[in-house]
């Protein structure tokens, strides 16, 4: 009998207590159960470790767990910017990189992430990383400001980029779907990124600001 990939890797490396208690509390919620994959969320971790990222910024909070991930990987001037929509869930959100030691090291900008990207940009706001994972439909506009918030040489990460499935089939033109195609396209051929995409899990969008 075979196994996935994904679920071989998920069974190799055990997520610790804080995150599964993430999930379990956004299960109890009937929030979305759409975290990031254990194994991104250490990705995650990695990239801001071994780039020495300062200024991280997230799109979409949820209840915290990329949060945490990446807010793991900051050295002690590291601080999280996350964008969301829901109050709630970025009250939720909050309480657990509080629970993780980073409560004073964590913003919250609530409303639609298109908006306070905005204000950002007119706050001269710069940053190192930027984790997108928020609605799809805005990835190509969130990648056009992530560019213009990023310093040089910063990352981009953005999650979902295969919808399941969708956007590698042709079949599917919603809206989501398209915006997703023009993403990962723009990610592929941007020159003002090096990147690329890894096809496990969601799929995984890389770059680097040159
Ligand atoms: C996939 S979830 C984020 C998961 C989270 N990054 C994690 O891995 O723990 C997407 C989040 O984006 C938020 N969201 C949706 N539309 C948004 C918008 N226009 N602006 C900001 N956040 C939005 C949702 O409320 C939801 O919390």
């Amino acid at each position: 009998m075979n196994t996935t990939p994904e679920d071989y890797i998920d069974q190799l490396f055990q997520e610790d207590e804080l995150l599964l208690k993430v999930k379990e509390t956004i299960r109890q919620k009937g929030m979305p159960e759409v975290s990031v994959a254990a194994a991104y969320g250490r990705l995650l971790t990695m990239l801001i470790r071994i780039s020495g990222a300062r200024h991280i910024l997230e799109i979409g909070a949820l209840g915290g767990y990329s949060g945490i991930c990446l807010a793991r990987g900051m050295g002690d001037e590291g601080r999280l910017t996350s964008l969301e929509l829901k109050e709630e869930y970025a009250a939720l959100a909050g309480q657990h990189l509080a629970e993780a030691g980073y409560g004073d090291r964590v913003e919250y900008r609530i409303g639609p992430a298109a908006d306070s990207l905005e204000q950002l940009k007119q706050e001269g706001r710069k940053f190192d990383f930027f984790f997108i994972d928020a609605d799809k439909e805005n990835y190509p506009a969130y990648l056009e400001y992530a560019i213009e918030l990023g310093n040089p040489g910063a990352m981009i990460a953005g999650d979902n980029c295969f919808l399941r499935g969708r956007t590698l089939n042709w079949d599917k033109n919603g809206p989501s779907v398209q915006a997703v195609r023009r993403f990962n396209q723009l990610i592929a051929e941007d020159e003002r990124l090096e990147s690329t995409l890894l096809p496990s899990y969601d799929g995984l969008a890389l770059a680097r600001i040159r």
